[in-house]
């Protein structure tokens, strides 16, 4: 078995290793409370770039998507923004790990990753999105695009899913990654649906939009590797036409995505294997942690918007680690 990292940039290397064993573990593990990470001291949280900055980020993609023209114009960006954490001590990755399991409608991951600034480092998160699998000949794979913020109060939470099914910016977003993973999997497939159609998937923190795609593989020896490849990335993490949205985002954010918006997952040697987009995560080394989110810009989508959203996709690990965007102890909040 092969287990791993792969980065966002297709030329970067990927990071894999070999387990020395396997274990099957049941169910979440009970998770610490968030005082295992809060510490006594302050938490410095800078935003890379400010809020600012990326909604002008967003109103660029936007110019250039209403630019249009050409043969292939563009239609979609996926724009990203970090937050970069000191804590006021190092965080246990073990412990983090166990209270991101807490959401059981997301897929944890800890994989190690080269080491920085001579530290051990790791990427961490809480992933909703399965890029592919395959088991035997059968292969799934499961887009999410559209999105928004989960409410405390039940009827906003329920209006909240409700506007996103309505929102027609949304459900071109969703179109535009679900046909193109349909798209790139349909030649390696001798029958292929997305039987429940385009439905709301939920985490503990966000609604999104999903097309769980399910086909047959034509031919049985086509390793889980040959379908991640001709994936990734898709339109949820990057764009389309894909190399002109990449070269916008490389142009536009401003910093390298590392291993945010990857690919992390697991291979056998029977080509059997398992691989979730790497979303919703953190690198982390020692007290230094750096949190990735993302958005979707279309034709349609609102500066600010997509900052409020990119917020909402950091919560599941600022949950997780107890501090606010700001570096507050949650329920430590100023009124
Ligand atoms: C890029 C991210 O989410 C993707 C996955 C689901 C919904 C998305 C959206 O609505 O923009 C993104 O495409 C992220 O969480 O950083």
């Amino acid at each position: 078995m092969l287990a791993g990292v792969l980065p966002f940039d297709r030329e970067a290397d990927d990071y894999l290793f070999q387990p020395a064993g396997l274990e099957r573990v049941a169910g979440p593990q009970a998770a610490p409370d968030r005082a295992a990470f809060a510490g006594d001291g302050k938490w410095i949280v800078s935003q890379e770039p400010p809020a600012a900055d990326y909604a002008a980020a967003v109103e660029r993609v936007l110019e250039e998507i209403g630019r249009g023209g050409g043969e292939h114009p563009l239609q979609k960006v996926v724009l990203s923004r970090s937050l970069n954490i000191r804590a006021s001590a190092p965080v246990d990755p073990g412990a983090l790990l166990r209270r991101l399991s807490s959401d059981a409608s997301t897929v944890t991951f800890s994989a190690s990753l080269p080491s920085r600034e001579g530290m051990p480092s790791r990427l961490i998160g809480a992933t909703p999105e399965l890029l592919v699998s395959r088991q035997g000949e059968t292969i799934v794979s499961h887009p999410l695009a559209g999105s928004a913020r989960r409410r405390a109060d039940p009827a906003a939470d329920r209006q909240s899913a409700e506007a996103l099914e309505r929102s027609d910016k949304d459900r071109r977003e969703h179109r535009a990654a679900a046909e193109a993973v349909f798209d790139a999997l349909a030649p390696y497939c001798s029958a292929l649906s997305a039987p429940d159609g385009t439905a709301l998937r939920a985490t503990a923190t966000m609604w999104h939009l999903g097309t769980r795609i399910v086909g047959r593989l034509r031919d049985r020896d086509t390793p889980v590797a040959e379908l991640v490849a001709a994936l990734h990335p898709t339109p949820a993490v990057c764009g389309l036409p894909r190399d002109r949205a990449a070269a916008l985002i490389r142009e536009v954010e401003g910093y390298d995505r590392d291993f945010y918006a990857g690919a992390v997952g697991w291979m056998d040697d029977r080509g059997d294997g398992e691989w979730y987009v790497a979303l919703r995560c953190a690198q982390l080394s020692g007290s230094h942690i750096r949190l990735y989110a993302g958005a979707g810009i279309v034709a349609g989508s609102d500066p600010l918007a997509e900052v409020d959203e990119t917020s909402a996709k950091f919560l599941a690990m600022l949950n997780a680690l107890g501090v606010d965007e700001q570096g507050r102890p949650l329920g430590e909040k100023a009124a």
